[in-house]
Parts: structure tokens; C-alpha cells; sequence
């Protein structure tokens, strides 16, 4: 394995999973350092949560290895007071409240809280008393981050955590990551809302059909593809310095990787020729546009390593 460091919290080196037949995680490799938020992206059946699930110590995997503080997350033991995790699915009995949840929870996780901050977090205070069952899936999913937060763990794990959550709601569960991330936690991220990787996750791994085809910051990931410039203009106006002209009209685009300065060109041949730009728009490559790229490539051999 290659050498990592004192603050690598999590290091998987050539995972491999396998459902029968089924190669659903091929050679996955990534780290995690302590205090980062990694993002684990992909689409739909990618692997993202088979891999997750080795990681959390829940699935063995077929080759490779997987280590989280050092050791294997199969000794649950070792691992299991350090970690929070927050599954996409919860499996709370309904006929508990929602205090005895988190109590209950706590407990199990080894770590001490008070139940009453934890709910204060995630402003189920009010519920506190009402019947698992009872609540909304937006309230679910709050008692979910609750009991994963429980005694600020030092690694949490989070499913698509923001998944029917109010606008509210969301901003409260990230105000509540930014203040475990201030005590030293790292944290571990799935989601298919794009702008919230984008805005939260120091790195991001993107994965297709089990295997990790990109790896950075938002800014590594981006700069590999062009932004874009839009812009229409009277019929009759002549040619501009850039961009191409729609077939069937006066809208013109432009791709670029020099955003600043082809903007400038234009703006000052505008200027120059008193054009009037309209609809003018300057778009800088999002995660979208990475995401959509991956897809239409073909699959990569051989298998990315280190
Ligand atoms: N227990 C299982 N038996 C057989 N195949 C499985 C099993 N679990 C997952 N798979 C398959 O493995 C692939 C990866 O699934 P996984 O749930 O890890 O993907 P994911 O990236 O989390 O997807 P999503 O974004 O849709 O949640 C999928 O094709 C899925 O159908």
C-alpha cells in the first residue's frame, strides 16, 4: 500500500466489489485527510454506496483494502465511537419518540451528548417527544443527522442528507457541518445536488459504472473543460470577434478557456462599434458540465491507480 500520512483518516487502495457476476466498484482508490469534506459523486448505480458501505465496516470487500484510522472498519470495536453515519435510508422503530431515538442511538454509538443540543441542531427540540412515526420525511431525515452527529464523532458519513429537506432545513444541517467541521471532524459526502458539493466539499471523487474517473478540488475539476459565452445581436450587425452564430437565428455562443480576456475582446469590439449586446451572458464551467463528460467517455483502461 502507499504510504500515507498521520492525518489520513480514511484509505482505500484498490477496492474492488463484486454482486455475483456483477463488477459494481472496480480498483477504487482514494484518500481522506483529517478535517476534509470529500465529496463521493457519481451517477445513479455508480458504486458510490457499495463503496461507502466497506468503508463504514457494513460490507467486506471482494479485493483490496480499506483502512479508516489505520485500521479495518470490520473491527467495529476500534472504529465504531469515532464514526457517525447517516444512511440514506433510516431504520428507526416507529413507536419510539424521538428523543428516546437519539438516546437510544447514542448510547449504542459509545460517544456522550446531550440529546437536547443534538436536537437543538437540527430544531426538532419541539418533536422531541412525538413518535417516530409521526414525523414528516424532511423531520426523518433531520433525526436521521441527529443521530449521526450525536457527540461530535470525529468521521461522519453523510447519504444524501439533504434529500427532502426544506430550504431551511438544509442551511440549518450545513450551518451544523460547518460548526463540527470548526471542532476537527471530517466528513464524507454523497449527494446529487451538485451546488451543494460544489459550494461545501474541499474534494471531490466522481465515479461511473464503478469506477473513479475524476478526482480534485471544484477549481481542478472545472478548468479541464471550457465556459461558455451567449449573447444575440441585430440582424445585419456584422460579424463579432467570437463566437458562432446559431443556425436559425441572431444568437451567437462561444466556448472558451480564456473567459476573462475573450469577454474583454467582445465587450470592446461592442464598444467600438456601438453594437448592442444582448442577452449577454458569461457562464463558468460547473460540475454539471464535468459530470455530463464523464458519462459520454468511454471507459478508461487501464484502471486508474496510484
Ligand atoms: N446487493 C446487491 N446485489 C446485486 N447488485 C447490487 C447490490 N447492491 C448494489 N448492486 C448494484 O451495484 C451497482 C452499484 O450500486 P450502488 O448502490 O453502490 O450505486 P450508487 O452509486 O450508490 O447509486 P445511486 O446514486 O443510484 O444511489 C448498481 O448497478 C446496483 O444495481
Amino acid at each position: 500500500m502507499a504510504h500515507t500520512s498521520s492525518r489520513t483518516v480514511i484509505d482505500v487502495d484498490r477496492l474492488n466489489i463484486s454482486y455475483g457476476d456483477f463488477h459494481a466498484v472496480k480498483d477504487l482508490s482514494f484518500r481522506v485527510e483529517q478535517g476534509e469534506l470529500y465529496a463521493l459523486l457519481g451517477t445513479n448505480g455508480a458504486g458510490k454506496t457499495s463503496a461507502l458501505e466497506t468503508v463504514e465496516g457494513h460490507r467486506k470487500p471482494s479485493s483490496g483494502t480499506v483502512r479508516v484510522f489505520g485500521t479495518t472498519p470490520a473491527d467495529r470495536r476500534a472504529v465504531r465511537a469515532r464514526m457517525g453515519i447517516m444512511l440514506q435510508e433510516s431504520g428507526f422503530s416507529a413507536d419510539l419518540t424521538v428523543a428516546e431515538s437519539v438516546r437510544l442511538i447514542g448510547r449504542l454509538s459509545g460517544r456522550t451528548d446531550s440529546v437536547d443540543r443534538v436536537l437543538g441542531t437540527v430544531d426538532l427540540t419541539r418533536k422531541a417527544d412525538v413518535r417516530v412515526g409521526q414525523l414528516s420525511g424532511g423531520e426523518k431525515r433531520r433525526l436521521d443527522f441527529a443521530t449521526a452527529v450525536y457527540g461530535r464523532p470525529e468521521l461522519i458519513f453523510l447519504d444524501e442528507p439533504t434529500t427532502g429537506l426544506d430550504i431551511q432545513s438544509r442551511d440549518a444541517l450545513w450551518a451544523a457541518v460547518s460548526e463540527l467541521r470548526g471542532h476537527g471532524s471530517t466528513v464524507v459526502l454523497t449527494t446529487h445536488y451538485l451546488e451543494e458539493a460544489q459550494q461545501y466539499a474541499d474534494r471531490i471523487g466522481l465515479m461511473h459504472r464503478g469506477t473513479l474517473r475524476r478526482e480534485g478540488t471544484v477549481s481542478e475539476l472545472t478548468r479541464q473543460l471550457p465556459a461558455s459565452i451567449r449573447f444575440s445581436l441585430s440582424p445585419g450587425t456584422p460579424p463579432p470577434p467570437i463566437g458562432a452564430r446559431a443556425a436559425d437565428g441572431t444568437a451567437y455562443a462561444a466556448e472558451t478557456f480564456r473567459l476573462q480576456a475573450d469577454l474583454k475582446l467582445l465587450l470592446d469590439w461592442a464598444a467600438a462599434h456601438d453594437v448592442d449586446l444582448r442577452d449577454l451572458s458569461a457562464a463558468p464551467t460547473r460540475l454539471d458540465d464535468v459530470f455530463r463528460s464523464i458519462e459520454t467517455e468511454p471507459v478508461p483502461t487501464p484502471a486508474p491507480t496510484r
